[in-house]
């Protein structure tokens, strides 16, 4: 278990990490998320020691860090791979890691065949792709056979195949117990691989959830409905006081009524559907709707992608809401996508 209370970091004038309190709980792989300069790595760099903390603390399973004595038994992380001394081969550099933290030789093999480095176990890293340098940052995180693993855009210069052993991994130490915390900027890789989510922007906490609760509170839902009869659509749907909403492509949206419901009423009516899927926002949108308004760093852009940028919704997509109504989620209140969940909602 990591809990974070009060975390504060200040760079000068610049406050990175602003008050953060979540804890990391064990048995689930939990996602960390945030724009650029949202305080991620200033974050980790806090929770294992590497800078201390204006104000607030972390604790590590009850400890701070620097209250730990064979830290590398019970917090692994990969933050920078490149921090590796390139002079020493693969094998060389885990074992001067396990000596100096009490752990048996055995684990280097051991963790070296785990992150599939066999073969290239005695080269030197200098000469290793963005991806081994990464598998080899992996394995470091791993010898200590720790009960906590965080990891810092693990999938790095991973080819597909490496990002599936990554999401793989990641969810077997997690089911074994682990506690396993880690950032990563491909979204839809996150949305398979976390199961809960912790969301900072401009360094504080906009969201601490389970990953379905996220998308389903940060989205609009609603229902694709199509038909060779629109109009007897249209006159079947405002006669139960439901409002269809016509889409570009023929087919019309439907909020806050279910397909269930939906499909009962055509089934009622004989009407002939050639669609009736629910939409939901992917993860990209949702995180996108929720931390418009905390992105530190914009593209310069014109026309949609500027209204987006500025929190008039989620990019276009299949699954998009229609323009017309991309600032109006269900329940608006008028105020700005996140403003529950600063409420704690
Ligand atoms: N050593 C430092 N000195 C001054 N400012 C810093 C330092 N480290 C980080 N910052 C600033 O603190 C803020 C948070 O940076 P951090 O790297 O933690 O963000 P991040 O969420 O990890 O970003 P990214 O996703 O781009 O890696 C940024 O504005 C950054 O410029």
């Amino acid at each position: 278990m990591i809990e974070l209370e009060g975390l504060t970091k200040r760079f000068g004038t610049k406050t990175a990490v602003d008050r953060l309190s979540f804890s990391v709980r064990p048995g689930v792989v939990t996602g960390f998320l945030g724009p650029n300069g949202a305080g991620k790595s200033t974050t980790m760099r806090m929770m294992i020691g590497l800078d201390s903390p204006s104000g607030g603390h972390v604790r590590i399973d009850g400890k701070r860090y620097d209250q730990l004595r064979d830290p590398l038994n019970y917090i692994g992380a990969l933050l920078e791979a490149k921090s590796v001394h390139g002079g020493r081969t693969a094998h060389n550099h885990l074992l001067c890691l396990a000596q100096s933290n009490g752990i048996p030789e055995r684990r280097v093999t051991e963790v070296l065949d785990t992150v599939g480095l066999t073969s290239v176990a005695h080269k030197r890293p200098k000469g290793f792709s963005l991806g081994m340098g990464q598998r080899l940052g992996i394995a470091a995180a791993l010898l200590g056979d720790p009960s906590i693993l965080m990891f810092d855009e693990p999938v790095n210069g991973l080819d597909p195949e490496g990002i599936h052993w990554v999401r793989t991994l990641m969810q077997r130490l997690a089911a074994e117990g682990r506690t396993v915390f880690v950032s990563s900027h491909l979204m839809s890789e996150m949305a398979q691989t976390a199961e809960h989510l912790i969301v900072i922007g401009q360094g504080r906490l906009m969201a601490d959830t389970s990953m379905a609760g996220f998308i389903a509170d940060n989205s609009r839902t609603y229902v694709r409905l199509r038909t060779p009869e629109p109009e007897r659509a249209r006159d079947i749907l405002r006669g139960e006081g439901i409002t269809p909403v016509p889409t570009a492509d023929g087919a019309m949206e439907i909020e806050n009524t279910s397909a269930a419901r939906l499909g009962e009423l055509a089934a009622r009516h004989q009407l002939v559907l050639h669609e009736l899927s629910p939409q939901q926002a992917s993860l990209e949108e949702a995180f996108m709707r929720l931390t418009a308004g905390s992105v530190e760093y914009h593209a310069h852009a014109g026309g949609r992608e500027a209204e987006r940028a500025a929190g008039a919704g989620p990019p276009a997509g299949p699954t998009a809401p229609s323009p017309g109504d991309a600032t109006a989620p269900p329940g608006d209140t008028g105020r700005g996508w996140g403003e529950g969940w600063k409420e704690g909602r």
